[in-house]
């Protein structure tokens, strides 16, 4: 018969009772360590408080100014994926190139957008965050159009970012490789590709004066050498292409077709124009399509001083006037994009982003699964192209106008670009993935990349990672010294079994 414990305890008698007293000491004692433990566990678990830097970067771009802040822990400086984007405020009126007329206003633009950045970093950081600004293709053209007149733009936008009570660490204008490299850092810091062993993925990025490719092709070496780039990050090697196309954005690709219809036409003011609706109508003054070095100087040659664009909605000549701007008579190389640039056959998965994103969003041809076939984005636009004015008026009234009428010409830009001056076929066109944002909701574009770069964040050497957490280390401290503390207890009550225990007492 198993002994009753209950029934077989003492009632009087002091020996059971010291041994009773010792056992409890040393439940006591167990009690005690374990709650230590216990306690320590959570005191170094407590989250500490939060350490977050700041950076911010202005995307001085051809057609408007961005303001970008961003935010991370700054004890996971070296991690991929961990910058946030917390604020994105977008400069009312031109790009700084805009303000050559008057370049001071180029730098009281940005007040406002400096001052959202005051109220977004806490004050007492405001001294030690960065605050840099990058200019593109709009600054590239003014500086070649008139170096002094860029400068002096230059500093006025210097002027007021000095003026405020963030760590100014300079205003330049970036070249097109350094946009398009920034542009492949930036997707693939977020999408984690830097740490896996899946491969990069290609950065498409289309702005409004300029656009970029860049990806990681298979085939090597590169074979120009200003197309070449070579990086090394998280212990990696990459061997990466890129391309800037001064002049391909959206509005000055506009502008060389238009220039080009001037010249095929009789070279009369009223032109029919296949990439807008039909019943629309643009007046633009010549001067206006001559101010850059992208078209060459035809104007003096015109008899007339305004363009009259009316449009007649035709897709299909639309991309034909559009192909003309793409110089495909020269290679020098063993392939070739257009102008005789060199382009490697395309490899892996692209992204793309800015006016890519706008114009194919406007036309819901971007999903988050699978990308839409070539096919459907052709029959799409040209649906679109063909539609009458008033009707897309209507439509969306609140779209800005600018916008809105030119959807029709972005829209088959984009396809004559991606298709026949880069070639991705139909069975290429599934790699592309229109991207506005991506991951951790921040805007896929150069900026980000140029942040990590000047701030050292992407070591070129693996950091070196322990194998446990801090949390799992310390968990797995406590759960090893209760179970020690269990097993010395255990062996102390089998070897050394207490008068009490030995009688059967407890
Ligand atoms: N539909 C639409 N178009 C936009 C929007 N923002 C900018 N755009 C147009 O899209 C084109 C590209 O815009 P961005 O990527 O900002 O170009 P950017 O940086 O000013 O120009 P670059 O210096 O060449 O890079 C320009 O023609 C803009 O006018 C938008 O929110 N919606
Ligand atoms: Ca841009």
């Amino acid at each position: 018969m198993v002994p009753n414990i209950h029934s077989a305890l003492p009632v009087t008698g002091t020996k059971p009772r010291t041994s009773r007293k010792a056992l409890l000491i040393l439940g006591f004692l167990f009690a005690l360590a374990a709650i230590a433990l216990v306690a320590m566990a959570v005191s170094q678990n407590k989250p500490l408080p939060k350490n977050i830097k700041y950076g911010i970067v202005l995307d001085a771009g051809s057609s408007h100014t961005n303001l970008y802040v961003y935010e991370w822990p700054a004890e996971k400086e070296n991690d991929t994926g961990v910058v946030h984007q917390v604020e994105v405020c977008k400069v009312e009126g031109l790009g700084i190139s805009g303000y050559s007329q008057d370049t001071e206003k180029a730098g009281l633009s940005l007040q406002r957008c400096m001052k959202r950045a005051q109220e977004v970093v806490p004050e007492h950081q405001h001294r030690e965050t960065p605050v840099y600004l990058g200019a593109t293709a709009g600054m590239r053209l003014l500086s070649l159009q008139n170096r002094s007149i860029a400068d002096r733009v230059l500093s006025a936008v210097e002027k007021t970012l000095r003026s405020s009570p963030f760590n100014f660490q300079g205003a330049r204008v970036i070249s097109g490789q350094e946009e398009g490299a920034y542009g492949w850092i930036t997707i693939n810091y977020l999408l984690g590709n830097f740490k896996q062993v899946t491969g990069t993925s290609g950065a498409l990025d289309l702005g409004g004066a300029s656009t970029q490719i860049t990806f990681v092709p298979d085939q090597e070496p590169i074979e120009s050498q200003e197309n070449s780039l070579h990086f090394r990050l998280y212990g990696k090697n990459y061997k990466v292409y890129t391309h800037s196309f001064l002049c391909y954005g959206k509005d000055q690709a506009l502008r060389l077709k238009l220039a080009s219809d001037l010249q095929a036409s009789v070279r009369a003011p009223d032109l029919l124009d296949p990439c807008f609706h039909p019943g629309y109508l643009r007046i633009m003054n010549i001067s206006d399509l001559y101010t850059n070095p992208c078209i060459a100087n035809g104007e003096q040659q015109l008899p007339f001083t305004q363009l009259h664009l009316q449009g007649n909605g035709d897709y299909q000549r639309c991309r034909m006037t559009i192909q003309k701007i793409f110089n495909t008579s020269h290679c020098p190389y063993s392939s070739c994009s257009f102008n005789g640039i060199f382009l490697p056959p395309l490899q892996g998965e692209f992204g793309a982003f800015s006016a890519f994103y706008f114009v194919m969003n406007f036309l819901n041809l971007t999903t988050e699964k699978s990308p839409v076939p070539l096919d459907k984005v052709t029959s799409t636009v040209e649906r679109f192209c063909s539609r009458p004015w008033h009707k897309v008026k209507a439509e969306f009234p609140k779209i800005k106008e600018k916008y809105l009428s030119e959807y029709c010409f972005s829209g088959t830009y984009i396809l004559s670009l991606l298709e026949n001056g880069y070639g991705f076929t139909m069975e290429k066109w599934q790699s592309i993935q229109f991207l506005g944002k991506v991951t951790l909701h921040v805007d896929a574009g150069w900026t980000l990349g140029y942040m990590l770069n000047l701030t050292n964040m992407i070591p070129a050497e693996k950091p070196p990672t322990r194998p446990l957490s801090h949390a799992s280390y310390v968990g797995l401290m406590v759960f090893c010294s209760l179970v020690l503390v269990a097993v010395l207890l255990l062996s102390w009550l089998t070897f050394h079994k207490p008068k009490c225990l030995q009688k059967g007492l407890i």
